[in-house]
């Protein structure tokens, strides 16, 4: 016999959690009372990423970075009904569903959520489509926003670090602007994918909390004013009044409740609780039991992002934002993150990885990444005499500069694809460390590393975390974190828990020092850390600005 907790949920009632990440929807069926899984079902979305061309074939420029959002409608009506006929749970058993997203993932909509590149005639627009989190071809708007931003000593900019993304909002807005004026002007709102799809499911439009500090630059209680949007571009000096504002909702909320529409794509029952959306780095802390004040969770997958909870309001130099109750009520919510990790890992399978390689991967029964991990393991640090900089998607934190690009150094004739393979592992790690180093020295302790997301099935992987950040490295015991989190939130939503942190403690689940530091090796990675250090500043902080005159260059050669 199961004795009840005796504030604990019935086990017989369960959530929905849909993660919508950069290539797939996840979905998760879990139990409201102890956080059990009992089934999952993935959809790659159809459409991936556009980034060399629309799908009527119109070309993009460089650092372009589009999504279809049909595919999006295609995880509820896919993955979900799949997830629930896995679980064995009947629909009226499930009280409520949550979802997550990436971000800055925003798209241009009519009044009633319609998408403009579902519009008559505007396929072949490339501004009508979802900008997706690593669009980044809004660079030059972020600097003209930091640069009058700074001129005018505006009060949020110390809340981003000092310096807006190009991933964010407003830069990605302008750039519409000023590109494709007529679209931006058929745009009635301009929508984080976030609370998008939970507008599909519910027919409610409620902008959360998290995409709208972190990414929409909302701060105590407002936006960036219309006069300094006038001093950027008069014709942006309404944008917050006419497409961006919109009621703002806590995390956890009731966004409302599930549509007819909605549940026949879910199959879920019509007017189950819909939570008000996440993004999926923040939802996962709960997740991973990371409630308290110290305790960093870095979600790592296609980016990383890092994402911690303090009781102190700092400002931590390239800090992707700080925003009271951004990740937890009560508390100040810190974001920093890598734009490429697993990106950078794919690039090089894509590009660097003999057919040899590949027919042997295969006769063993290995992926690719699984056979090119097993032989650069054997490596003692320093082995391969390689530094890699792990800007092949940008610098997001500490530097912000997305027109800032990859670095292998140290190669030879004798360079073999695993040594170039670890080398980019690691230059995450220093990425990461570098990341928690500006922490630290900001006065915002970070007490402990939790590891999610899709890269924790990487050993190797954590292990250079470990040794590189000469900390113990915790990992989240479900490998659909962000997905957990968000059915955890949709338990609190439909009232099975009276806030996230009773949800953690419930649902969340983590294993603490899974990968501990290795004193000789972390002893050699200081010396590459060092170099890796050199090279940052250098490239990244003026002394050589090499980097910003190939792209000059290149967009040169392509114009
Ligand atoms: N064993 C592995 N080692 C290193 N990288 C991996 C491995 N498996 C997948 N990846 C990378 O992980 C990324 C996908 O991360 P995941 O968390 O699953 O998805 P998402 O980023 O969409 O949430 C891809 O960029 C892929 O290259
Ligand atoms: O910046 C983000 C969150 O603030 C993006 O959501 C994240 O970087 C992309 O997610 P993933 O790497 O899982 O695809």
């Amino acid at each position: 016999m199961t004795v009840e907790h005796k504030d604990r949920p019935p086990a017989d009632q369960f959530v929905v959690g849909v993660d919508f990440g950069t290539l797939s929807g996840r979905a998760v069926v879990v139990r409201v009372s102890d956080g059990a899984e009992l089934a999952v079902a993935e959809y790659a979305y159809p459409h991936a990423v556009l980034d060399r061309e629309l799908p009527d074939g119109t070309p993009l420029p460089p650092d372009w970075a589009l999504q279809v959002p049909g595919d999006y409608i295609g995880v509820l009506r896919k993955a979900v009904p799949e997830a629930l006929a896995r679980s064995g749970v009947r629909p009226e058993q499930v009280i409520g569903i949550g979802t997550d997203f990436t971000a800055c993932t925003v798209l241009p909509v009519r009044a009633d959520g319609t998408p403009l590149c579902e519009l008559p005639g505007l396929a072949g627009r490339p501004h009508a489509y979802v900008k997706l989190w690593r669009h980044h071809a809004a660079q030059g708007q972020a600097d003209r926003i930091n640069a009058l931003a700074a001129e005018r000593a505006e009060p949020w900019l110390e809340r981003y670090g000092g310096r807006i993304s190009s991933e964010w909002e407003f830069a990605k807005a302008l750039q519409l602007l000023e590109e494709d004026p007529e679209i931006y002007d058929r745009t009635d709102r301009w929508v984080e994918a976030a609370d998008w799809i939970v507008w599909r499911l519910c027919g409610t439009y409620v902008r959360n909390a998290c995409t709208a500090g972190y990414k929409g630059q909302f701060q105590d209680g407002g936006y960036p004013s219309d006069d300094y949007l006038a001093a950027l571009n008069p014709a942006f000096t309404d944008f917050v009044t006419d497409k961006l504002d919109q009621p703002i909702a806590q995390l956890g909320a009731l966004a409302g409740r599930l549509t007819a529409e909605a549940a026949a794509w879910t199959g879920l029952p019509e007017g189950i609780a819909v939570c008000v959306g996440n993004v999926d780095a923040h939802v996962t802390a709960p997740a991973a039991t990371a409630v308290e004040p110290g305790r960093m969770v870095a979600i790592m997958g296609t980016s990383t992002c890092h994402v911690m909870s303090s009781d102190r309001q700092g400002t931590v130099p390239g800090m992707c934002g700080v925003v009271d109750g951004g990740i937890l009520p009560g508390l100040w919510g810190y974001e920093a993150g890598q734009s490429g990790v697993g990106d950078i890992f794919a690039w090089f399978l894509r590009t660097g990885f003999p057919v040899e390689y590949a027919e042997r991967a295969e006769r063993m029964g290995r992926t690719p990444h699984e056979y090119l991990t097993e032989l650069a393991a054997g490596q003692k640090v320093g082995e391969h005499g390689l530094i890699a900089l792990d800007w092949h998607s940008g610098n997001r934190s500490v530097l912000v500069d997305h027109d800032l690009s990859g670095v292998v150094l140290g190669l030879t004739l004798s360079t073999r694809p695993e040594d170039v393979y670890r080398a980019l592992l690691e230059a995450t790690a220093f990425g990461t460390r570098t990341i928690v180093e500006a922490f630290e020295s900001s006065g915002v302790p970070v007490q402990e590393l939790i590891i999610a997301g899709g890269l924790t099935r990487n050993a190797l992987l954590m292990q250079i975390y470990a040794d590189v950040t000469r900390r113990p490295l915790g990992v989240i015991d479900s490998a659909q974190g962000p997905a957990l989190g968000a059915a955890m939130h949709a338990a609190v939503a439909a009232g099975a828990y009276p806030d996230i942190r009773a949800a953690a403690h419930a649902m969340g689940s983590a294993r603490p020092g899974m990968y501990l530091p290795d004193p000789d090796r972390a002893a050699a990675y200081d010396r590459l850390y060092a170099e890796y250090r050199l090279l940052h500043d250098h490239f990244g902080r003026g002394a050589n600005d090499v980097m910003h005159r190939l792209r000059r260059i290149r967009a040169e050669a392509s114009a």
